[in-house]
């Protein structure tokens, strides 16, 4: 309708931005082992895709578990929240490991940010330990272990969406 004001992304809600480097990214995934190595042993990771592929990559090496499982949920086009869609459950395999109710295993994201994937896999596997290595307060609760909290108005740019560019000084006319 004429006049009204355009929808904004979830990027432009945030306003903040927290970019997140590939050391950074790993430091804090480590970090993430150390706590979560108090809570296993596990019998298997979950990635939730794709963002939790990476951190359950390196929280798998370094818990030493070499079962890992994928589900497959979208939700966010770029930094739109639309429907969330499962495109692929758990394996028949890694839900037996779990009792049928995610017992003994990790479910492994890279942040909850409204909570609604976080939501939507814990009703898969209610007793599975769910961690994610960035928290935003909306979807806090739904994580048992999380390295860093980051305000709900902030964007997190992860490394593999971004990339080097030139960026100008604060003060206008000093580059
Ligand atoms: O707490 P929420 O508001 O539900 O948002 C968190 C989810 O959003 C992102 O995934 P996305 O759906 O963008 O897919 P991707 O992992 O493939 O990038 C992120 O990786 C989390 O899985
Ligand atoms: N950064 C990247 N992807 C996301 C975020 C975020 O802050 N929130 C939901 N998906
Ligand atoms: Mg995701």
């Amino acid at each position: 309708m004429a006049g009204e004001a355009p929808e904004l992304s979830a990027q432009e809600r945030a306003g903040k931005a927290f970019p997140v480097s590939w050391d950074q990214f790993h430091r804090d995934c480590r970090a993430l082992t150390w706590r979560l190595n108090e809570v296993g042993p596990f019998h298997a990771v979950i990635a939730i895709t794709r963002g939790g592929l990476v951190p359950a990559a390196i929280v798998a090496r370094e818990l030493g578990v070499r079962i890992i499982d994928t589900v497959c949920i979208a939700s966010y086009d770029h930094d739109k929240q639309g429907e969330l869609q499962v495109l692929k459950g758990m394996s028949e395999a890694a839900m037996k490991l779990g009792g049928g109710t995610g017992k003994g295993l990790l479910i492994v994201d890279d942040l909850v940010d409204t909570g609604k994937t976080g939501r939507l896999v814990r009703d898969m596997l209610p007793d599975a330990h769910f961690a994610t290595v960035y928290a935003k307060p909306k979807g806090r609760p739904l994580v048992d272990t999380f390295i860093t909290e980051v305000s709900q108005d902030t964007w997190i740019f992860f490394p593999w969406d971004t990339a080097l560019s030139y960026h100008p000084p604060l003060r206008d006319g000093a580059a």
